[in-house]
């Protein structure tokens, strides 16, 4: 691959007639390769990303000590401070491997349905349990919204690159359960890897679709290509990385492709930050192959996304 995939959401959004529909094929034709692309043209405003940038990382520079005053109170909570060695993400493909070497600060849905079932209470609409410093929680909410709000951009786009109408997916988007990570991964120098221990172990994203926001200029992040060897997504500077995960492949019938994915540990590199968004259809949306196949049996979005996140606890 000489050039990473990418994707101009609002050159898409302004196109119409042929330009248009090559548009959605393109997209089309990387979700069946990769299902990884560079968004660019996103719209979200740079001071919405520059502020929880700034939250996140005045989060994790705090003490251990401060940073479990929000600690997740059990494992398996979804939200608050998962320190390290608490995760090791290649469990979720089965792979036993050591802890991933990364700390993450996790938060949720920013309300809550008056009909959530129990279920779906218990678990994506846990609270937030938030640190206290005055300045993060505006931060994390204002980015929060901007990337539901783009989410649902992109999943028009992807609705149209499947042939169904622009607002398809809408009736699967009233209230999503998606949730936003903040990662930290310390500095590599000085540190000795376990064998197998990565930054993030090998593992497909669970959801419909991840915005991933990797700090500019850093390294590691690589995706496991078709042509079977692992290519590095590049990092630039103003635009996001997006890729599909295993609910999305499911409900495209496997037309699109959730690629394994990983962090890998290079020695000498300093901590290294990004933030992922990952978003996910209401709790009871019942997601049923969109080719009328019956490649898979429907499956409800919010249990189907709780099995796959306590396998890696
Ligand atoms: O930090 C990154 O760049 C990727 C993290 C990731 O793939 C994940 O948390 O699912
Ligand atoms: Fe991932």
């Amino acid at each position: 691959m000489s050039q990473f995939p990418s994707f101009d959401l609002a050159a898409f959004e302004s196109a119409t007639g042929d330009d248009r529909r090559a548009r959605a094929a393109e997209i089309d034709r990387i979700c069946r390769e990769t299902g990884f692309l560079i968004l660019r043209g996103h719209g979200v405003a740079p001071d919405v990303i520059d502020a929880v940038w700034t939250a996140a990382q005045a989060f994790f520079a705090q003490s251990p000590a401060d940073k479990a005053k929000v600690k997740a109170p059990y494992p398996g909570y979804p939200y608050g401070w998962l320190g390290p060695n608490a995760e090791a993400l290649a469990k979720s493909k089965g792979e036993d491997t050591p802890p991933d070497l990364k700390e993450s600060f996790n938060g949720g849905p920013l309300s809550m349905p008056e009909n959530a079932p129990p279920e779906a209470v218990k678990f994506c609409y846990s609270p937030t349990l938030w640190p206290d410093m005055p300045a993060f929680r505006p931060a994390w909410q204002a980015y929060y919204a901007a990337l539901e709000d783009l989410a649902k951009r992109v999943m028009s786009a992807f609705a149209e690159a499947l042939d169904l109408a622009p607002d398809y997916f809408d009736q699967f988007l009233q209230h999503p359960v998606s949730a936003l990570r903040a990662l930290n991964y310390p500095a590599t120098t000085g540190v000795t890897a376990l064998a197998a221990q990565q930054r993030a172990g090998a593992h497909t994203d669970y959801g419909s679709l991840t915005i991933l926001l990797p700090q500019a200029g850093s390294r590691g992040l690589e995706i496991f290509h078709p042509s079977g060897s692992w290519v590095e997504v590049p990092a630039e500077p103003g635009v996001f990385v997006i890729n599909i995960g295993d609910l999305m492949a499911r409900w495209t019938a496997d037309r699109w492709v959730s690629t394994l994915h990983r962090v890998v540990v290079i020695p000498n590199q300093p901590a290294r930050q990004s933030l992922a968004f990952f978003h996910q259809p209401d709790w009871q949306a019942t997601i049923t192959p969109l080719d009328g196949s019956d490649a898979y049996p429907p499956v409800e979005s919010g249990p189907y996304l709780m099995g796959k996140f306590t396998a890696t606890q």
